[in-house]
């Protein structure tokens, strides 16, 4: 890697952190070299250097690492003492360290476990209980009674924090027991490499003898034939030995493009169970406890009341965002020295605000109005006509009519294949029932605001 690569690279950060972060934490970094994996930045103060590793080094490590295989950890020199080593910060303190280094590598491990990724630190909510039920039915070791556990969600929602949280409780419970955990992409590279060198029987081995193996991100596999059928040949040896197998993706298998049928069809055989973006009260939980971690980097720093229900209302669904926007507003408040209260909020936080102005979907009517009714979602989009069905619908139908800048054909589309009379039909029912039925006025105003909260 040269200096040149690296700031092509960091630029990919942009989004995640955010620009003001980016010019004062990321941009200052100069790549110095990479040598045994290790990747090592020059950077002008020891704080600075602190300050990256503790708060961006996962998100750095995660990008150098989709280029380069081989890194495993950061290090941070202090630009001065450039020609004299090791620095202070070179040290394997935790407080120097990337999290990376701090992880636990089985013989097996393909991908470091973030140590910060656990049960424990994970906040439990209404859009992810199911998750993370079934992620702690798995994590307890017992006889397998569900495989694969496929979990998907959106970006950013839980999925490699529930995984890794999974492997660390395996591994707490019974040490002895081989956990695989890799991404899609290394499990293609290390099919690849193996197919390169000759080393087919090695990887074969090395798959089929894991007594849990956990792949993040399959759909990256798609469309590519041969990692696939090499995945397929996997997975069926592990199910026939009665192995744990634990996928994610970022949706359902069935909706996974260019993914072979067998595959899919493999994938579906277990347990499926979706993170759902988050609501309200879920953000204000995370907030919360990002909080009292923020704290113990700087426990001078007190949030006022309000400032975290105004993140967790403006703030879209991604945790990510959520995380980066917390971190973004105590260092700013540590580097400005005022205190975190709403004007620092919105000062601070102006680019991550706009960006994240509510966009109210289709599919997220659809599951509220459908819990609201206490039906199911496959009976709304379904040919059903039943009274109990149909009224539903029309409100889902109207509510996507007003909170969404969908056309009436694309709706109709969304509620399984209806024609866009129907819906205009719907929507102009729901119109005149709202004049006249207290409760179809009441229902609507109270999923309106469910929506847009
Ligand atoms: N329920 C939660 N409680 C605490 N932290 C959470 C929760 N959900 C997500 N996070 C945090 O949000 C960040 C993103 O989560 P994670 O990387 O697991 O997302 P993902 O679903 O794998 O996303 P991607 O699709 O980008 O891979 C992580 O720092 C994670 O710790």
């Amino acid at each position: 890697m040269t200096q040149q690569e690296w700031g092509q690279l960091r630029k990919r950060l942009l989004k995640t952190v955010g620009q003001n972060n980016y010019t004062t934490w990321i941009e200052p970094l100069k790549f110095r070299e990479l040598t045994d994996g290790i990747v090592t930045f020059d950077v002008p103060t020891n704080f600075m250097g602190n300050y990256v590793s503790q708060n961006f080094s996962d998100l750095i490590l995660h990008e150098l690492k989709s280029e380069y295989d081989d890194v495993r950890r950061l290090s941070f020199a202090v630009a001065a003492n450039a020609q004299a080593r090791p620095t202070a910060l070179d040290a394997p303190t935790p407080a120097a360290t990337a999290p990376a280094a701090q992880t636990s590598t089985s013989a097996l491990a393909a991908a470091a476990l973030d140590k910060r990724f656990t049960f424990d630190s994970f906040v439990v909510g209404k859009p992810n209980e199911l998750a993370h039920a079934a992620a702690r039915r798995v994590a307890e070791g017992g006889p397998v009674t569900f495989n694969p556990l496929f979990l998907y969600g959106g970006v950013g929602l839980g999925k490699t924090h529930l995984m890794h949280a999974i492997a660390w409780e395996l591994r707490a419970r019974q040490p002895g027991m081989n956990v695989l955990y890799l991404s899609a992409e290394q499990f293609m590279y290390r099919f690849v490499q193996a197919l390169r060198d000759r080393k087919m029987m090695d990887f074969k081995e090395l798959f089929r003898s894991v007594d849990v193996l956990m792949v993040d991100d399959v759909q990256f596999i798609a469309g590519k034939d041969s990692t696939q059928e090499e995945f397929f040949h996997t997975f069926n040896a592990l199910v026939d030995q009665n192995k744990q197998i634990i996928i994610s993706a970022d949706r359902a298998p069935g909706e996974i493009k260019d993914l072979e049928e067998r595959v899919k069809s493999r994938l579906q055989c277990g347990l499926i169970v979706d993170l759902h973006p988050t609501d309200y009260e879920l953000r204000l939980g995370i907030l919360q406890s990002k909080v009292e971690q923020q704290q113990l980097v700087y426990p001078d720093l007190k949030v006022e009341d309000g400032v975290l229900e105004f993140l967790a209302l403006r703030i879209s669904n991604n945790v990510r965002v959520l995380e980066g926007a917390l971190t973004r507003l105590f260092a700013f408040a540590s580097l400005v020295g005022r205190k975190i209260d709403l004007d620092l909020t919105q000062d601070c936080l102006a680019d991550v605000l706009r960006a994240s102005e509510r966009k109210i979907t289709v599919e997220e009517i659809q599951r509220k109005v459908s819990e609201h009714y206490n039906i199911r979602l496959s009976d709304m989009i379904g040919p059903k006509r039943l009274r109990s069905y149909a009224r539903p619908r029309q409100v889902a139908m109207y509510l996507c009519k007003h909170l969404t800048s969908r056309s009436l054909p694309e709706i109709g589309r969304r509620f399984g294949g209806r024609d866009h009379t129907t819906v205009m039909h719907g929507v102009k029912r729901i119109d005149e029932l709202r004049q006249q039925d207290g409760q179809i006025a009441e229902d609507l105003e109270l999923l309106r605001r469910a929506l847009e909260a």
